[in-house]
């Protein structure tokens, strides 16, 4: 008990229980608790793991562009796809995670992200996605699957060169998965993750507790996804017309064939795939949630953001990005959403790679670094009234102008380690946004009221919970 005891000079925190510690956490009012008893940096314990959670800005800023906070925790390899479990850009660490973040970002470059031509590929799923909702005749529906597609579909066409049709069966099964692990997810699950010992109960017992069999369900499903993909590129593999990632990645795998210290590898290609499967589909549909929860909760904005729309564009025609200057309303919408929604409520965790201080206080080594992005996002030294959905914090006095935030943001982390496809993320968002907005009022059925109840955690992932909105086509 005494070596277990918490090292001197830690950040504040609850008292520790030895070896346990107490049940992990994903929710924001668990955080905005510890923040109000023991301030912006809190130390918490679960299992073996020691957390230092991070509420302030400045603070969680100066710390993720630290080398020594750049690495993940080990349990995000939990559900890797790389035999070796080194690869991939989400979960890995070191000279792996450099290796295959930056195949990753000179790539999606080169495919197009941040550019105009990817425009016309998100605008083709735009307008897929208009006729999609045209389709339930004004009809009340729970978020469609069509909000996931279309985002699948643009990471998707970079990676593999494939399209799903938006009502194709194909990706079904993906999604059932993908919501049967968000929906039965408790804290509980990943408690074999902070108390090793508890790995080698056996199976039955961990399906039992921690519903083991769902991680694996979901895994497997995903790679038989990504060894179709990926195998059915060897087979028609042509050296000299790389069609999209996965061609270019086979291309640097063969030219370094034969190097026992080559990164290129079958297993790191299979992670960077489902990486980029998960994290460019799952966050993009949530935020398309997000952004038709609220249209239908602030109608006003809607109304005044069509009035922005119908004067510059023809009713024919889509909105793009050279629109952009002219629709300071549509861009402050959608990036107000982000902070309002704070998706991810806690950045994906990192981890201490050494000893070392925050603020003057002890962080040992493997200490898990959780950024409180709701925190920060609703925190009122950068926000006035931070509760309330209020777009226009991010326009000029005139309102003509789109003014974006420097200090406060966090949604898509920071430093060291960002979100690497922010720039496709605000393409879709926008674009998407749009698109919606300039064909449809979004609204509830009659008699239905929406407020802040309908907002839930899925396992640190803050969303809107089903509800059923009419997309009404506008004259
Ligand atoms: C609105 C949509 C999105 C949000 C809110 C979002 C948010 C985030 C956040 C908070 C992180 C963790 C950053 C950190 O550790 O500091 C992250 C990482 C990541 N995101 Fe996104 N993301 C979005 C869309 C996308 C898209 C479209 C892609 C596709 C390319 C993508 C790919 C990734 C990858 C690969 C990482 C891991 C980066 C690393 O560990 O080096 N994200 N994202």
């Amino acid at each position: 008990v005494l070596r277990d005891r918490r090292p001197r000079n830690c950040p504040p925190g609850p008292a520790e229980i030895p070896f346990f510690g107490r049940l992990p956490f994903f929710d924001e009012e668990t955080g905005e608790n510890l923040r109000k008893n023991y301030g912006n940096i809190v130390m918490y314990r679960t299992g073996t793991i020691r957390s230092v959670f991070l509420f302030d800005y400045d603070t969680a800023k100066e710390a993720m562009a630290r080398l020594e906070f750049a690495d993940r925790p080990d349990f995000f390899t939990t559900f890797s796809l790389d035999d070796q479990k080194l690869g991939g850009v989400i979960s890995s660490n070191g000279v792996h995670w450099q290796h295959d973040r930056r195949f990753v970002l000179r790539n999606l470059r080169n495919l197009g992200m941040g550019k105009n031509h990817l425009e016309e590929a998100i605008n083709i799923e735009g307008k897929a996605l208009v006729e999609d909702l045209k389709k339930y005749g004004g009809e009340a529906i729970n978020y469609p699957d069509s909000f996931r597609t279309v985002a699948l579909n643009i990471i998707w066409q970079m990676v593999a060169s494939t399209r799903y049709d938006l009502r194709s069966k194909e990706v079904e099964t993906i999604y059932r998965m993908t919501n049967e692990f968000r929906e039965n997810f408790t804290p509980l699950m990943l408690l074999p993750s902070f108390i090793p010992a508890l790995d080698h109960l056996p199976k039955s017992i961990k399906n039992y507790l921690f519903k083991d069999d769902i991680f694996d369900r979901f895994v497997e499903e995903m790679k038989n996804v990504v060894n179709e993909a990926v195998d059915k590129h060897l087979e028609d593999y042509d050296p000299d017309n790389p069609r999209d990632l996965i061609d270019e990645y086979i291309k640097d795998m063969k030219e370094n064939e034969g190097d026992d210290n080559s990164l290129f590898r079958r297993g790191a290609l299979n992670q960077i795939v489902n990486d980029l499967f998960g994290a460019g589909s799952d966050t993009v549909y949530n935020m398309l949630k997000w952004v038709t929860y609220l249209l239908a909760r602030y109608p006003e904005y809607a109304t005044r953001m069509q009035q922005q729309i119908d004067a510059v564009v023809p009713r024919d025609r889509m909105v793009s990005l050279d629109y952009k200057p002219s629709l300071p309303l549509v861009e402050a919408f959608t990036v107000e959403a982000l902070r309002y929604s704070s998706l991810a409520v806690y950045n994906a965790q990192r981890s201490a790679h050494r000893d070392t201080t925050i603020n003057g206080y002890f962080i040992p080594k493997g200490t898990m670094i959780q950024v409180g992005n709701y925190s920060i996002h609703h925190d009122p030294r950068y926000w006035d009234d931070p509760h309330k959905f209020y777009p226009e914090r991010f326009l000029d006095d005139s309102a003509t102008k789109y003014t974006a935030p420097n200090i406060g943001f966090f949604a898509f982390g920071s430093g060291r380690r960002p979100c690497a496809g922010e720039l496709l993320a605000r393409m879709e968002l926008f674009l998407f946004t749009a698109a919606i907005i300039q064909h449809f009022d979004v609204i509830p059925p009659k008699g239905v009221v929406l407020s802040q109840k309908d907002i839930v955690n899925l396992g640190g992932l803050r969303t809107p919970a089903d509800n059923k909105l009419i997309y009404r086509p506008r004259n």
